[in-house]
């Protein structure tokens, strides 16, 4: 039985290693534990997210996004539309509409996302691979960070445009 166990930083929103002998708090795996003996740790198979196919480390996340680009967005271009002169407003009475038609059905994200969406993740169906924090907009990460897998937020705006956010490991 290992000293160690695995933790979750709720401030940083990041897991950590915790040894229950010597009270010590570290962020990377102990050397002296192998990969194995690492996700056996009490407490690793909630807070070492593996995510599909594994590529995910810990304190990342998978998330898929449905962006809609306005005139205010800091690039108002897109794959699909050379000029995006739509208002802010119009862009989230758009989103709102895929909204009501994806209710809690992940394909349906993803087609519509592949179809509909202003950024260059729409060929994968939205999907942005795994990214830590510090890797996207604040209320991108805050949204993708504050969802459980499988949960899609609610219309969130960054620099970008408007997004829904599905998370999806
Ligand atoms: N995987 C990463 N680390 N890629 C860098 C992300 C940079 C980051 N991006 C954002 O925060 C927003 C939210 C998600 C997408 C995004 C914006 C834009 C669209 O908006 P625009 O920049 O025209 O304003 N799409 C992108 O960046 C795409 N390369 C994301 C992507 C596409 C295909 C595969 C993977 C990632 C930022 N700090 O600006």
């Amino acid at each position: 039985m290992s000293v160690w166990e695995v933790r979750m930083s709720n401030s940083k929103g990041l897991p950590y290693f915790f040894n229950t002998e010597t009270k010590q708090s570290v962020w990377d795996p102990p050397s002296e534990l192998s990969k194995e003996e690492v996700e056996n740790l009490p407490g690793a198979k909630e807070h070492l997210s593996s995510g599909a196919g594994g590529e995910g480390r810990p304190g990342q996340v998978r998330a898929s996004h449905l962006l809609v680009k306005h005139s205010g967005s800091r690039r108002p271009s897109s794959w699909k539309e050379e000029n995006i002169t739509r208002s802010q407003d119009e862009a989230v009475e758009i989103l709102r509409g895929y909204q009501e038609q994806i209710g809690g059905d992940t394909k349906k994200f993803a087609e519509l996302a592949k179809e509909h969406s202003d950024c260059s993740s729409h060929a994968h169906g939205g999907d942005l691979g795994f990214f830590g924090r510090g890797q996207m907009q604040k209320p991108f990460e805050d949204a993708a960070f504050g969802l459980e897998p499988g949960q899609m937020s609610d219309i969130i705006s960054t620099d970008s445009g408007v997004h829904l956010v599905l998370r999806t490991a």
